[in-house]
């Protein structure tokens, strides 16, 4: 059977083989071919560019160059598509990467057509020497494209019909030194919004985690700019004339609160970033690119920063969240609920495994009532439907169930989606993804749920997350009254317990003497 290249990663393969003979390289290997698919308007670029990673981070890895733009390759005339078996023998170095691809094409599409995504995720699941530098990126992995990806299918791209002829309008000299003003007063904003947000991601949201994508951020204008020439924009600089500078709008003295000003100040930045990304392809595709991948991510961190704000208000009294499973608790788990709630608890998870639907349903209508009455949050583990049927305040989902888009799309914006992590790199891409918060764990070992010795992530895992995520999380995992004082010390401010209070004779006694812990 034949199994062909689609023209975008037929380009991306061309381009790898120049970036590998402009760095002088003995043959085309996965550093010269993710260089090159983070070059293209391609559905491998804008993962990337999803993850954080610019073309300009690759090249300055692995110390590549780019071909000179005169450069051409065979493989950019796409009237002749490229066959696997060809690619593999042109590019030995790239025969496991080129494999992964095509087994993931083929669950994807038929006829089979390996696309610029499908090499990514080639470069993803094979060992090579971008292994270290991927993993050291720490959002991007195989899952995290493949959830990408599987949604970027549903979606069938249609040709666009226009009725219009395109042309191109010669740019005069007094055109390009506006457009050269206009670039310069958009990076001047965009430089000094960034500079405000990441004073208030360091200093008071304390987030590691967003102050760094923020300053990657920071280091791709830098980037870009360099392709529109530092020199050009100071020689066009006119701040006397600039009219702009004499108009202030009200709206800008306008910041009643901190949460404010950051929104106010992300918003201009995604507008300056727009404006720089429009002008910006009048004078180099470049940067214009960079410019484009910069307001992609500022409208994720945005999405990321705004959560955190609010779930930390939302959240703010949860210290100790309750996991109710009817089969672990001593005297039914109605009455396990009813208590801890009397005893403090601000925060419920109905988490059973064995109901029926219809059983399910009624039970998660009482535990409602009764977390309405107590003014506590109902959360619905798994089922994001059910937790819309019985009106839940959101809903836990685990690392095998649906994303959170999909989460979003059933429960709406309003109900909480919480993420089970495991690692680091979980935790960091759920923050990402659009998480309300996060559970960490396993903490320790328990009989609630099954793991492997392996999957043990341990305090060591608690500590990683308290020192760079500020979205608020759930350490979980066989925590009781005599080891929550390490998972504290150990940075968590929040804990999630089940069989403790579950199995206890006395389910209140136990919650109070869990949250006495919190208030030492
Ligand atoms: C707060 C919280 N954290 C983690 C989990 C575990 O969710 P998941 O991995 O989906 O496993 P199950 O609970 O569904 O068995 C949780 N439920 N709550
Ligand atoms: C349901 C669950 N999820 C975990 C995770 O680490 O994601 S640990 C866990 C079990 C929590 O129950 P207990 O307090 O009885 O150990
Ligand atoms: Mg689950």
């Amino acid at each position: 059977m034949q199994h062909l290249l689609t023209a975008g990663a037929q380009r991306a393969l061309g381009l790898a083989e120049l970036i590998s003979g402009a760095s002088e390289a003995e043959a085309t290997d996965s550093r010269h071919l993710l260089a090159a698919l983070a070059h293209e308007e391609s559905r491998a670029a804008e993962i990337l560019l999803a993850h954080q990673i610019a073309q300009a981070m690759i090249l300055q890895e692995f110390e590549l160059t780019l071909p000179g733009t005169e450069a051409e390759s065979d493989l950019f005339a796409t009237q002749v598509p490229l066959e696997l078996s060809q690619a593999i023998q042109r590019f030995p170095a790239l025969r496991d990467v080129l494999n992964q691809a095509l087994e993931q094409a083929s669950q994807t599409s038929l006829p089979v057509e390996i696309g610029s995504e499908h090499l990514l995720w080639g470069v993803l699941k094979t060992e090579g020497p971008h292994t270290q530098w991927l993993l050291s990126q720490g959002a991007i992995s195989a899952d995290s494209v493949e959830a990408t990806f599987q949604s970027q299918n549903q979606h069938v791209a249609e040709p666009i019909d226009v009725d219009f002829a395109f042309r191109t309008v010669p740019a005069t000299v007094s055109d390009q030194t506006n457009t050269f003003r206009t670039i310069d007063a958009a990076a001047n904003r965009l430089r000094e919004g960034l500079r405000v947000v990441e004073d208030f991601l360091r200093f008071t949201l304390d987030d590691a985690h967003l102050t760094r994508l923020l300053k990657s951020t920071r280091h791709q204008l830098t980037e870009a700019l360099q392709f529109i020439g530092q020199e050009s924009l100071i020689a066009s600089r006119d701040t006397l004339q600039d009219v702009g500078t004499a108009i202030s709008s009200t709206s800008e003295f306008d910041r009643p609160s901190l949460e404010h000003l950051v929104k106010a100040n992300l918003k201009r930045v995604q507008e300056a970033a727009r404006t720089l990304e429009e002008f910006g392809k009048l004078i180099s595709v470049e940067a214009a690119a960079i410019f484009k991948q910069m307001r992609y991510a500022l409208y994720t961190l945005e999405k990321s920063v705004l959560t955190c704000v609010s779930s930390q208000h939302r959240l703010e009294d949860c210290q100790l969240y309750l996991l109710a499973s009817e089969n672990l608790c001593h005297h039914g788990s109605g009455p396990a609920i009813r208590e801890s709630l009397a005893a403090g608890v601000r925060i419920v998870q109905i988490r059973e495994k064995e109901l029926s639907d219809r059983r399910l349903l009624e039970h998660g209508r009482r535990v409602r009532k009764w977390t309405r009455e107590a003014g506590a949050i109902l959360i619905m583990n798994d089922r994001p439907d059910l937790a819309v049927a019985i009106d839940a305040d959101g809903v836990h989902v685990g690392q095998d169930e649906l994303p959170v888009r999909e989460v979003r799309q059933i429960v709406g914006s309003r109900r909480f989606i919480g993420v089970s992590t495991h690692n680091i790199e979980q935790a960091r891409q759920a923050v990402l993804d659009g998480a309300d918060y996060l559970g960490v764990g396993p903490t320790f070992t328990t009989a609630t749920k099954n793991f492997t010795e392996a999957e043990y992530a341990g305090l060591d895992f608690v500590k990683q997350v308290a020192a760079e995520i500020t979205l608020p999380w759930f350490a979980i995992g066989g925590i009781n009254a005599d080891n929550l004082s390490a998972v504290l010390e150990a940075g968590a401010t929040r804990v999630a317990v089940s069989s403790v209070i579950c199995n206890h004779e006395h389910p209140g006694e136990m919650t109070r003497d869990l949250l006495e812990q919190f208030a030492r």
